[in-house]
């Protein structure tokens, strides 16, 4: 229990101190709970031996005092307790997005969209929602009935002995609860992660169910993750209630035996009536705290479990611990004997290429022979195993990743667009460009004509994914926020898809508007790229097979002429005109 209230404490974060005030006044309020305690005991003194003005008095003081103050304690804890929760959850998402720009590739590999959603989403949401309220009770419930216990122990040591007794029984059937707890609090977090993941995966391929008019069986994915949900939920609760029930037992034995033995002690003479009827209205208060955490410190090991996921994930490795912010001389990009596999699934062995600055280079080969992950090495989204990529002289693992990045444009094949407006859409290129610069790169970028038609022009905001524009007008924007990000180096997957005659032509100049005076790599799809390459490599077998300009590789036969004459059809590569 221990190492879960720590790990919460330590979770915090600059939170922490928030976090104590919250307990700080927790526990105050347990202070004020305690002159109810001695204003019974006026009460009774009065009764017994005579009421007089300076008892009725202090009486109401006493309660007057004490409601206030609890009421007081409790706003300003309940009010730290939501801001801590919610603080610092905030700040960990932010952290852990941070940190994911910086992971290497292989990490979204080897973890799946669905648990790294849940993680930032659902798992640290049950932390944001439990986590504080959870701790402040739990150490509220145990300080309270030690300060109780104390209080007892000052009227009357057997009382004491008897609290003392209660709190030894309640920690037992706790620590076995806990314990059962770890299990399947671990299988209920993966049930939730997978759920996560199903739903995400259904809503994704929306498109692909309707399509194939799968609606039924589609979705039976999903259902089987809210089965086991439902199963792993239902188990969390079956397991806690018979502890729960044991704890609460426990508890209300030891203060009917309170209630029991101080009757039998004021019989035997042992007691005075008003401790006697002290002890058994106190009877009723001293485990109500307790008795209140006990039923909270089940959602320990959730809690405990959903903040090693985050840690877990918090604390992977990244890529830019030794980075430095260098200035390349110049945009020389030079690859020595690279190789580099996913996993057990060699793609490149020892492969060399050289791209002198404001040259291009068009990559061409069959489908899965490499194209995407060269590039994707160039820009370091992966780390080579062996050998080395440099620019301008400088390994790119000496920079750090946003130094880095900085130099490089990248357009994808399959674009994404953010749901917001369109300007922001292009801005994510410069974040501080004005509305001005926005349109000038919109109308290099042949997308200003179109967006004007759109009912609210540059502050139409589209739908996640860029569900509501085109094929080819999401090209473009992408193309739109490449260069308003003007980096030297531009790397471009050239759209084989959303290209009709009609965009074809918008396409084109937005490319060239891109290019234009840079260093380009380019997956080429197209002939005229290829063509007007100052370079081109053929990427097959893990290899580079050939190198040289569209002329000399034209005259050579291999890969490049008999894609060229399309003969290779069947690899998945071919060239449009
Ligand atoms: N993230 C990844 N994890 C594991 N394997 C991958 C990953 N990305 C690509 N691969 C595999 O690496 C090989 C090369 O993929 P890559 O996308 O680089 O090829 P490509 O030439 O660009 O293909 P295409 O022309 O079809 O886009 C393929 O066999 C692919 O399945």
């Amino acid at each position: 229990m221990l190492t879960a209230l720590r790990k919460i404490y330590d979770f915090a974060g600059n939170w922490q101190g928030v976090l104590k005030k919250s307990v700080a006044f927790s526990l105050l309020h347990s202070i004020f709970d305690m002159f109810q305690i001695a204003a019974l005991f006026l009460i009774l003194i009065g009764l017994t031996e005579g009421m007089t003005l300076q008892i009725i008095v202090f009486t109401l003081l006493l309660l007057i005092i004490g409601i206030l103050g609890k009421i007081y304690c409790s706003y300003i804890s309940d009010f730290s307790q939501t801001k801590v929760g919610y603080y610092m959850c905030a700040e960990k998402r932010i952290h852990v997005g941070d940190r994911m720009k910086y992971m290497p590739m292989g990490y979204f590999n080897d973890h799946s969209l669905g648990k790294l959603t849940s993680a930032v989403t659902t798992t640290i949401g049950d932390v944001e929602n439990n986590a504080p309220s959870v701790l402040i009770t739990v150490v509220h419930g145990f300080v309270h009935v030690v300060v109780i216990t104390i209080v007892m122990f000052f009227f009357d040591w057997r009382i004491g002995s008897l609290c003392c007794l209660g709190i030894l029984l309640f920690l037992v059937c706790n620590s076995m609860m806990q314990k059962k707890s770890q299990k399947i609090s671990l299988e209920r977090q993966r049930a939730q992660e997978d759920l996560v993941g199903a739903t995400l995966e259904y809503i994704q391929g929306m498109n692909i169910v309707k399509s194939f008019n799968l609606g039924g069986n589609s979705n039976q994915k999903m259902k089987q993750a809210i089965e086991e949900s439902r199963v792993r939920n239902t188990k969390l609760e079956t397991v806690f209630i018979p502890y729960g029930a044991a704890q609460q037992f426990v508890l209300r034995l030891i203060s009917v035996s309170i209630m029991f033995c101080s009757i039998l002690f004021y019989l035997q003479g042992s007691m005075t009536l008003v401790y006697c009827l002290l002890m058994c209205v106190a009877s009723f208060l001293i485990f109500s705290e307790l008795e209140k955490a006990g039923g909270k410190s089940f959602a320990l090991r959730l809690i405990e479990s959903s903040i090693d996921k985050i840690n877990e994930i918090d604390e992977t490795p990244i890529m830019d611990l030794s980075g430095q912010n260098i200035t390349p001389p110049n945009m020389d990009i030079e690859l020595k004997d690279v190789s580099f596999s996913y996993g057990e699934h060699q793609i490149f062995r020892c492969i060399n290429l050289s791209v002198p600055s404001r040259t291009t280079l068009a990559i061409v080969g069959p489908s899965g022979s490499g194209k995407t992950t060269l590039c994707s090495l160039i820009a370091r989204f992966w780390d080579v195993q062996s050998g080395s990529i440099t620019l301008g002289g400088t390994d790119i693992r000496d920079y750090t990743l946003d130094k880095l990045l900085s130099n490089f444009s990248i357009v994808f094949q399959n674009v994404y667009l953010f749901a917001d407006t369109i300007e922001n859409n292009i801005r994510f290129g410069k974040p501080d460009a004005s509305h001005d610069e926005v349109v000038r790169v919109a109308k290099k970028a042949c997308c200003h004509d179109f967006i004007m038609a759109l009912p609210k022009g540059y502050d139409t905001v589209i739908g996640e994914s860029g569900a509501t524009l085109s094929g080819g007008e999401k090209q473009r924007i992408s193309i739109a926020r490449a260069i308003l990000k003007d980096a030297p180096i531009v790397i471009l997957d050239e759209a084989t898809s959303s290209v009709d005659p009609e965009n074809e032509s918008d396409l084109q100049a937005a490319i060239e508007s891109l290019t234009e005076s840079k260093t380009v790599i380019t997956i080429a799809h197209r002939l005229k790229t290829v063509k007007n390459a100052d370079q081109i490599v053929v990427i097959a077998d893990g290899k580079i097979t050939q190198r040289g300009t569209h002329e000399q590789l034209k005259m050579q036969s291999g890969i490049y002429a008999d894609f060229i004459n399309i003969r290779h059809k069947t690899t998945g590569w071919k060239l449009v005109q």
